[in-house]
């Protein structure tokens, strides 16, 4: 068996370990003793320079250059300090040596310069992309602290003071985010040219200035106004157009210059926050438009109250009605989201209710409008008349009907007042010579139908102008409305009775059909208005003339019937006239 040669290095480190390993002996007081040629290789020194020398003179201990979790580096980490090699890292482990007596240590120098820096760059992408991950998660409820709390990560990943989002517009440099409150306001402006994002947004890619001053962005305005020594920014883009700036510095100078990661990261960063502002346009434009439209709902809800007009919406197939808050206001109903189409039809007054179900009937078979005036019974029992208009909603399913309904009870009785007076006399408030006309049609139209029979009394004032001359209009209109009184309670309720025009009065007589019967009502009459009628403290004598017609035996056309009543009445006028009559001189002055 060969003898080992233990005085060369490469025989006995053969033993255990690669031969292709710089190895080196040193005495126990550091002095280097015996290396192989790789040594000289990894330190740049040649053996002769190396051997006798003291390690520590060209080896400094670099524990901060040593990747967080060092599971890469055997040994100990030193830079190598001796000005051929600079920044080499070398990595010295310490072997216990096999050999028996052995004095001094046996070392292995390993050059870690590329692995340190690739671990390095490694541990930064990671960095990297754990600031965009955390980014990307923080909560979404508050957009702009979503951008600030991105401006300080993205500062801190990148080891600068402050990270801005800016809006450029018109030449001027608008903050949007920030991570600087107290210090910074979000809406502060600045002329572009005074930044460095003037720059920025002329270079297609993202720019790195560091370190600062040996670069000729020294010259820039936005230095002797900042002082920024170290900046990094990229263009932004919102909806496809360039729209600011998200950039990154610091007043002190970074020790490293920005590398490929930091870039990437930055462009990454500012793609991300323009997606965010266009989300921010978008949801704006959406609050916008909300806002707009609880505007016109308020406003349409606002128009209802002043219109008093409420809208519907029907359901047939779930038998339900939606009432708008002014229906449901002007019926008097608390308020609720629907009601059961029963609900809703009991509020509807029962003479109605036929022509309203004829109406929807219509409406959901063959689509026609529904159009009608009813009157609906509001919860504390007042009766309103509504105008209600509606049709089927074609574009949906035509089971959904919708309208409106307007609250006509005013104008209603407005013109229940109007028709009143048109047709009633307004001193008496009996029926006056239009309704008096109207209801002798309909009385002839009746008996022509049931074969019927009546009459018509024509009722004049006897000596009434000598009342007027005596007591004066007041006392006539007195007795004007003291004879309409009297001839109402003398007749039955299916008789007539109103005002033909100045002291002339018109009955209608149902089933009165000849002179013997009628004699006895016309005295009852007479009988009536025999009675004094007091004014002030006088007594006032009223007497009448009353001819008589009869349906179908004198006439059948009404004004033919009146003209004859009024003839007969003349007559009569004349035969009194010529016997004595008390009240001839009864009321004269
Ligand atoms: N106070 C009052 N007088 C009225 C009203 N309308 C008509 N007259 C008067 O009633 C009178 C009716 O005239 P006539 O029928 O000729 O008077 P008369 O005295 O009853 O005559 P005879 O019927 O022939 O007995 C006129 O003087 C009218 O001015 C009214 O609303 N109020």
């Amino acid at each position: 068996m060969k003898k080992t040669d233990y005085s060369s290095i490469p025989d006995w480190t053969l033993h255990f370990g690669n031969a292709g390993d710089a190895w080196v002996t040193v005495s126990n007081d550091g002095q280097v003793q015996q290396l192989n040629e790789q040594v000289a290789e990894v330190l740049g020194m040649s053996p002769a320079e190396l051997t006798g020398k003291r390690l520590s003179a060209i080896l400094k201990r670099a524990d901060a250059m040593v990747p967080r979790g060092n599971a890469i580096v055997r040994g100990t980490l030193f830079a190598l300090h001796n000005g051929r090699r600079a920044d080499a890292l070398i990595a010295v482990e310490e072997v216990p040596c096999p050999l028996p007596d052995w004095q001094g240590r046996l070392l292995r120098l390993t050059d870690v310069t590329e692995l340190i820096e690739a671990e390095n760059n490694r541990i930064r992408k990671l960095d990297r992309l754990t600031a965009l991950a955390d980014i990307m998660t923080l909560a979404e409820s508050d957009r702009q602290r979503w951008l600030d709390e991105a401006m300080e990560l993205g500062a801190r990943t990148l080891g600068l003071e402050l990270g801005l989002t800016s809006h450029i517009h018109d030449g001027v440099f608008v903050l949007l985010a920030h991570n600087a409150p107290g210090i910074l306001e979000y809406g502060q402006t600045w002329p572009l040219d005074e930044t460095y994002c003037s720059i920025t947004v002329e270079s297609s890619d993202v720019l790195a200035l560091s370190p600062f001053l040996s670069s000729e962005w020294a010259k820039h305005p936005c230095y002797s106004h900042f002082g920024y020594q170290s900046y990094i920014g990229a263009p932004l883009w919102v909806h496809g157009k360039l729209y600011g700036t998200v950039s990154f510095c610091s007043k002190v100078l970074r020790p490293d210059s920005f590398d490929h990661h930091d870039k990437v990261f930055v462009k990454l960063l500012a793609r991300w926050v323009g997606g965010v502002i266009e989300r921010m346009n978008v949801e704006g434009r959406l609050r916008e438009s909300h806002d707009e439209l609880e505007e016109q709902v308020e406003l349409l809800a606002m128009a209802e109250k002043v219109a008093r007009l409420g809208h519907w919406r029907l359901d047939m197939q779930l038998r339900t009605v939606l009432l708008s808050d002014e229906a449901q206001s002007f019926l008097g109903l608390p308020s609720r989201s629907d009601w059961g189409l029963g609900e809703f039809e009991a509020l509807i007054a029962a003479d109605d209710r036929d022509a309203w179900r004829d109406q929807l009937n219509a409406c959901v078979h063959d689509g026609s409008q529904i159009g009608l005036e009813l009157r609906m019974i509001t919860a504390d029992g007042y009766t309103r008349w509504l105008s209600l208009r509606g049709m089927r909603l074609e574009q949906h399913e035509q089971h959904q009907l919708f309208g409106v309904m307007l609250d006509i009870t005013d104008s209603k009785q407005a013109q229940e007042t109007i028709l009143f007076q048109a047709s009633h006399d307004s001193l008496t408030g009996l029926i006056n010579r239009v309704l008096l006309f109207d209801r002798l049609g309909h009385e002839i139209r009746r008996c022509q139908r049931i074969d019927g029979q009546f009459a018509v009394l024509f009722i004049d004032l006897d000596y009434f102008k000598q009342i007027n001359d005596r007591y004066g209009h007041e006392a006539g209109d007195r007795v004007l409305v003291q004879v309409g009184k009297r001839l109402a309670s003398a007749l039955r309720k299916s008789d007539t009775v109103g005002r033909f025009g100045g002291d002339e009065f018109i009955a209608i007589i149902p089933g009165l059909n000849n002179r013997d019967t009628a004699a006895s009502l016309l005295r009852k009459i007479l009988r009536r208005l025999e009675a004094p009628i007091l004014f002030g403290r006088d007594e006032l004598f009223i007497s009448a003339s009353i001819g008589i017609s009869f349906y179908p035996s004198d006439a059948t056309l009404p004004q033919d019937l009146v003209r004859k009543a009024d003839n007969d009445m003349y007559q009569v006028k004349e035969a009194r006239r010529s016997l004595p009559n008390p009240l001839r001189d009864a009321n004269r002055r």
